[in-house]
């Protein structure tokens, strides 16, 4: 039995995430979380809130509540979103954790020691009036560009010219509104990434299993200009975790704290650190996952994450993991994803563009959505969800295929030989060649699995469905019947075994209709098919059924057209 341990990108606090944020990184790490489960592998699966830094100041400021307050609300709409889409984390942690804190802290004093922190001096915009240092979100002023006179301290919106807040005419303070600014002197940490350059670049020329989309990212910031350099690691915020050396204060870094992602990453950690508290474990329960002196050397580290993700998690993440002279452990493999576009547009959670989890799950269930995203997923390119391609696939491939599957076995049987499986000979020359087949597809299905190839994977599952309808339509029961009920009894005996069959291979896709099947034909037997043709006899005669409830309803024109109009503006 083999131990995988996986981690999903950590979404931001700062609102419910849309379909793109999903596919990006969430849900195919649930669908290798199930599928590694299936296996009868042992799986270690964290997520969490990423909840630091500017975004979600100012979002608790527009909901008019303490960041404090509006994080943990946030986190339970996410804790409660993420279950209702089938998210099977062992642990949805929060990145504001004490022990994230304590477990940051102790990094960053690791670093100190080795000598990879620096400080820095920086000169910052201070608000006498609000008593703190404001980074460039927080002051706005006229553009010198432009004269646009709502431009940020980053940037101008109006002419797009990139700013410092010091280059801003006339500054104010976005939280009072207050003038009283000035420039003060202010010191910051930061981590030398250049100095582990070599040692991150012989790291990543090991990894010959890589996906070249996560490679080309990490090289380019490796190699291109001056190559890969030193990173701020500390802000002016109340926010945060506090700047410490371990225990201990830190001189001069009083009122700061680290940057979101210098915590971020560390909370993968600190989330197993959670999940033992929450479940009553000890300390060498989640050391086990982490610590390669403590029994994780045989564990499988698998990140899965979008596209701009990736310097952090290849370059500066393990650049603190190496850095620290500690044994945790390092991603084996990374996954990374391309974007998911919206209708000829981008997905924006600031702008309210697209389909969010929330309203997606009101118009329809978790497993149409599931299958959609992950059989589109924007593997070797970016991928775009346009309402037509979605309702043909659910339609096609749910409905047609394997929804239509089940419901013409389940009722010809109940109207033929009754809600149990006939009694018929052994399986003939047909369902041989369908046991053939079933095998090389199955082994195939594994491959891509294994290989993380999603769509490849979704790809098999739908040819394994389409054999079973072919089979049905040639060995066609309902004709059979008429001359030789015996050897239709056999069919339908296949028919209704390979319901249970498409369950279990279908469960890391779609896993309420695979509960749906499991049920509809009463059995609790999920066993993964290494021997298919066994796995073809594992109901036997007699073993009794019922006939499921449709299990995917087909999406209409007018529901279509409907959503389409529903979802053509921003959301409010
Ligand atoms: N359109 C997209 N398609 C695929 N993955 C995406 C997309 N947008 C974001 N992601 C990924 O979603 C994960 C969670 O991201 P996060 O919550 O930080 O949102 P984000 O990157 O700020 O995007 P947005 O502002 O659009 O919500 C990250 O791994 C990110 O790379
Ligand atoms: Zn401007």
């Amino acid at each position: 039995m083999a131990r995988i341990l996986i981690t999903s990108a950590l979404p931001y606090i700062n609102g419910i995430k849309h379909l793109g944020n999903l596919i990006g990184s969430q849900l195919p790490a649930d669908l290798y979380a199930r599928y590694n489960r299936g296996r009868g592998n042992e799986v270690m699966f964290l997520c969490a809130t990423d909840e630091h830094g500017t975004p979600a100041e100012l979002a608790a400021a527009k909901a008019n509540q303490p960041v404090a307050d509006y994080c943990a609300d946030m986190q339970k709409v996410q804790t409660d979103i993420a279950n209702r889409f089938g998210l099977s984390f062992d642990h949805f942690g929060r990145s504001s954790s004490p022990q994230n804190h304590k477990l940051t802290q102790h990094f960053a004093s690791k670093l100190a020691d080795a000598g990879l922190i620096t400080e820095v001096a920086d000169r910052q915009v201070y608000s006498n009036a609000d008593g703190r240092f404001l980074p460039d979100r927080y002051v706005e002023g006229t553009c010198p560009n432009c004269g646009y006179d709502g431009a940020r301290g980053d940037q101008c919106e109006e002419c797009t010219k990139q700013l410092d807040p010091t280059d801003l005419i006339n500054p104010r303070s976005t939280i009072s509104g207050s003038t009283d600014l000035e420039v003060r002197e202010t010191k910051h940490l930061f981590l030398r990434q250049s100095a582990m350059r070599d040692q991150l670049d012989q790291w990543i020329d090991s990894k010959s299993d890589w996906p070249i989309l996560t490679t080309s990212i990490a090289k380019k910031w490796l190699h291109d200009g001056d190559g890969l350099q030193d990173r701020g690691i500390t802000r002016d915020l109340d926010w945060g975790v506090p700047v410490k050396k371990g225990d201990a204060d830190w001189p001069g870094m009083e009122g700061k704290v680290f940057y979101v992602w210098f915590d971020a990453p560390i909370e993968y950690i600190a989330c197993a650190n959670e999940w033992a508290e929450a479940n009553g474990k000890s300390d060498a329960d989640w050391e086990r996952w982490w610590r390669t002196d403590k029994g994780a050397d045989d564990v499988k580290y698998v990140q899965f994450m979008g596209k701009d993700n990736v310097p952090f998690h290849t370059l500066s993440f393990p650049a603190t993991i190496l850095g620290s002279g500690e044994p945790w452990k390092l991603v084996d493999h990374l996954k990374s994803f391309n974007y998911l576009n919206y209708d000829g547009g981008q997905f924006s959670t600031s702008k309210g563009r697209g389909v969010f989890m929330d309203q997606a799950l009101e118009i329809l269930p978790a497993d149409y959505w599931r299958w959609w995203l992950l059989s589109h997923a924007p593997e070797s390119s970016d991928s775009e969800f346009t309402w037509e391609n979605f309702q043909q696939s659910v339609n096609k491939d749910l409905a047609d295929v394997l929804g239509n599957f089940v419901s013409r076995i389940t009722k010809f049987c109940r109207s033929k030989f009754g809600e149990a499986i006939p009694e018929g000979g052994e399986y003939g020359e047909q369902e041989q060649a369908l046991i053939a087949e079933l095998t090389t597809r199955i082994r195939a299905y594994e491959g891509h699995m294994e290989a993380m190839e999603i769509r490849k994977s979704a790809q098999e599952l739908r040819a394994i469905w389409v054999a079973g309808n072919e089979y049905l339509q040639s060995a066609a029961p309902w004709s059979t019947f008429k001359s030789d009920p015996e050897k239709a009894a056999t069919q339908v005996r296949m028919g209704l075994n390979l319901i249970r069959l498409y369950a279990v291979l279908s469960a890391p896709f779609i896993p309420t209709a695979t509960a749906s099947m499991l049920s509809a034909m009463d059995t609790l037997n999920t066993s993964w098919p290494d021997d298919v043709a066994e796995a073809l006899n594992a109901l036997q005669v007699g073993h009794e059924f019922s006939v499921p409830e449709v299990l995917f309803a087909k999406i209409t024109d007018d529901q279509r057209e409907e959503w389409q109009q529903r979802f053509s503006g921003v959301r409010d």
